[in-house]
């Protein structure tokens, strides 16, 4: 029941094209796991390879201690969960989850109490008897993760689950997933392209691009201390705006914008880049300005702003004719106009300062 999944230096080829080079990653027991990316990054061939779908051109896959690279699919106890549902449609909803028991020399009062048993998980019952064609997607959906957990696999792997259904169904679906998981506790491996999604069910996330992990971590950690400008740039909202950083007796300090400086702490520069003022890009997310209007700060116009109840969106732009976007509280005081010059600092404990290249995130902790 629920195993880690270790994977090392793991290839994939398609003809001579690599799609995966060299990845190495662990899946805890029990871990909500998921991959994310943009489109066409190898979220889905990777999952085909721990599913064993996909053929292995270098490296290993381990459930436990086990090299499973050559275990049949079939063998792998594995239960999988797609975005088109793949449910019977000639069978009900017990009959589809019933299936995949009855291959398994399990009695027929068995069968029936386990299907009970997570008709209740997966909350269907009262559909049990009902056919998929007139159930909606969402409880399709349901249907088909009931039929993945049944067989009690040592791994669930889903792959887009969701992509499928409406934006308030897929909310409501997610938050169910999270919390059947949790509750059967079986290792699970996701795909999603949407990192809000990935976000909220996940225990750690793997944001991918052309088959390399960018940054392995906890929601938290991939949001507050992104490794790089694309994780920075693909996990929720930020600005990347071009800087220096200066070094001077032991200090560092932040130069952004005209006349805008910032004492910054942890930074760890590898002494091979170091220089007394290194251009720099700094990702602050929208929340993480203040507006003011005591000078204090950079110089900036207002453009437009958005009102959404609890909180107002500007479009500012900085006197460097970059323009930024700023997400506020909205207060009892008036909304700022189209025009008006303001003032902006930042947090300095919430910015992340980059290389130049976009790659190396100086705030975080890097190998020096
Ligand atoms: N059978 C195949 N033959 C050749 N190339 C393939 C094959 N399957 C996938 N690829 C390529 O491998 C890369 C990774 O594809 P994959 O489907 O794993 O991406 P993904 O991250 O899951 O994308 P999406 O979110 O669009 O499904 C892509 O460049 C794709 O074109």
């Amino acid at each position: 029941m629920s195993v880690t999944i270790s994977i090392q230096d793991l290839v994939k080829k398609y003809g001579e094209t690599t799609v995966i080079p060299e990845l190495s990653v662990e899946i805890q027991k029990g871990e909500f796991f998921t991959l994310l990316g943009p489109s066409g990054c190898g979220k889905t061939t990777l999952l085909r390879m721990i599913a064993g779908f996909n053929s292995i051109e270098g490296g290993t896959i381990n459930f436990n201690d086990k090299v499973i690279n050559n275990v049949e699919p079939g063998k792998r106890n594995i239960g999988m969960v797609f975005q088109n549902y793949a449910i019977f449609p000639h069978l009900t909803v017990k009959g589809n989850i019933a299936f995949g028991l009855q291959n398994r020399k399990i009695s027929k009062p068995e069968i029936a109490e386990k299907v009970d048993e997570i008709l209740k998980v997966v909350q269907i019952e009262q559909y049990k008897d009902r056919m998929p064609k007139n159930l909606s997607g969402g409880q399709q959906q349901r249907v088909a993760l009931a039929r993945a957990i049944v067989i009690r696999p040592d791994v669930l792997l889903m792959d887009e689950p969701l992509s499928n259904l409406d934006a308030k169904l897929r909310i409501d679906m997610r938050n169910a997933i999270k919390e059947i998981q949790r509750e059967v506790g079986i290792t699970t491996v996701y795909v999603t392209h949407d990192q809000e999604e990935a976000m909220a069910v996940s225990d750690r996330i793997a944001v991918m691009k052309s088959g390399v992990i960018q940054h392995l971590g906890t929601p938290q950690e991939i949001y507050q201390r992104p490794a790089n400008v694309f994780v920075a740039t693909f996990i929720g909202r930020t600005n990347i705006i071009e800087g220096t950083l200066q070094h001077e007796h032991g200090q560092y300090s932040l130069q952004m914008g005209q006349g805008y400086q910032e004492p910054i702490a942890n930074i760890q520069v590898p002494k091979s880049e170091m220089k007394s003022t290194l251009p720099v890009q700094i990702s602050v997310r929208p929340e993480e300005f203040n507006i003011r209007q005591d000078q204090q700060g950079m110089k900036a116009t207002i453009v437009h702003s958005v009102f959404l109840g609890q909180h107002t969106h500007y479009f500012v732009d900085l006197a460097s004719g970059q323009r930024v976007e700023i997400t506020q509280e909205s207060q009892t005081a008036e909304l700022l106009s189209p025009g008006q010059t303001v003032y902006l600092t930042v947090k300095p404990d919430k910015i992340n300062v980059y290389d130049i290249k976009g790659e190396l995130n100086y705030t975080g902790r890097v190998q020096l």
